[in-house]
């Protein structure tokens, strides 16, 4: 079998459309259009290129996009200075702050000093609490983008055998809960599971989000699972450029998967659609 690459690219564009459809009509209702704030500290240049797609696609559609890019020195008290000011502007909808924060911040304090209502990352305390929950939330948008692209290639998962690789509370544990949440029968890996390639050789949907390039061997892959790489491993190429490869191992993979997504242009194009997704959603409510 050779998988159907999911090209998320081209699923991601289609959710911006829809996005800008959803953007201009609440123009029209609202007399202005939704915002979005994101707030960077430090100059991680991996960071700065993140920030600088979302700020483009944000105002591609239609929104008003606000980029607040501080000094690393930042105090923890000034960036929460900063978010007060952002949650009490009534034209502000989402507020994002990107992460990671530099080490003499603490980010679970500063994740907690943004309104949920406005918190379109979904790390707040409450939409976390939420989530776990299964009542209506902002998700976080890495994994709400990676639940789509499996629905549309599996359609109903109930009961099937899932398995998300990393606990982080960004990608991983968000995505366990939005998979149980579909009645998939889901497994958690992380650092400290024994025989890693037993629980891939049998699960029908693999999530990996580790941050290390090749971990997954396709061989471990069982026949016609779908297979969603949400790693980003910067690594050197044999010609010595650098290039972008995910946690999975692609073309072996890609020989037994029924369904894979590349890296570039898989998971990360759905991150960015759903972020907008989840700016429309929060104005949405904040005005209702
Ligand atoms: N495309 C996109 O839109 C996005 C991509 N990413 C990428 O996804 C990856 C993961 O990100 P993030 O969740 O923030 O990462 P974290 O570093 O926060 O978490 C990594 C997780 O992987 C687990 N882990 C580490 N080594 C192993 C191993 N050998 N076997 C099994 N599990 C292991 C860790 O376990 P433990 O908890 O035990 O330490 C941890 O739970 C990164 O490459 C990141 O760049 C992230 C967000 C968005
Ligand atoms: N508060 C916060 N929210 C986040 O959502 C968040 C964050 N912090 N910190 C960093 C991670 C990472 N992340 C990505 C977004 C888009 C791509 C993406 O579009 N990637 C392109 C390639 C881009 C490239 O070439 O570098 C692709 O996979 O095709 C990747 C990764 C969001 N994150
Ligand atoms: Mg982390």
């Amino acid at each position: 079998m050779t998988a159907i690459i999911i090209d998320g690219k081209a699923r991601g564009l289609a959710l911006r459309t829809t996005v800008a459809a959803g953007v201009a009509e609440f123009a029209a209702a609202h007399g202005r259009a939704p915002g979005l704030s994101v707030v960077l500290v430090g100059q991680d240049p991996a960071s700065a290129v993140y920030v600088r797609m979302k700020g483009v696609a944000t105002r591609e559609a239609g929104m008003v996009s606000a980029e607040h890019i501080l000094p690393a020195e930042t105090s923890e008290p000034e960036l929460l200075a900063l978010i007060a000011a952002l949650n009490a502007d009534p034209t502000v909808d989402g507020i994002l702050v990107q992460l990671p924060l530099p080490r003499h911040i603490d980010t679970d304090r500063v994740l907690a000093a943004v309104d949920p209502a406005k918190d379109v990352d979904g790390f707040h305390p409450i939409n976390v609490g939420k989530l776990s929950a299964g009542l209506d939330a902002l998700v976080p948008c890495t994994p709400a983008g990676c639940l789509l692209l499996i629905l549309e290639a599996l359609g109903d998962i109930s009961g099937k055998e899932a398995l998300v690789i990393g606990r982080s509370n960004i990608v991983g544990k968000p995505m366990a809960a939005l998979l149980l949440a579909k009645s998939a029968t889901v497994t958690i890996a992380h650092s400290r599971t024994r025989d890693l390639a037993a629980h891939v050789a049998r699960a029908e949907i693999v999530v990996a989000a580790v941050g290390v390039a090749g971990l997954v061997k396709g061989e471990w892959i069982r026949p016609g699972a779908c297979v969603i790489d949400v790693g980003t491993n910067r690594v050197t190429g044999a010609d010595g450029k650098a290039r972008l490869v995910g946690d999975i191992e692609f073309e072996p993979a890609r020989a037994r998967a029924g369904w894979i997504t590349p890296v570039p242009g898989g998971v990360g194009p759905m991150t960015i659609a759903g972020l907008l997704a989840n700016t429309l959603q929060a104005a949405k409510a904040r005005v209702s």
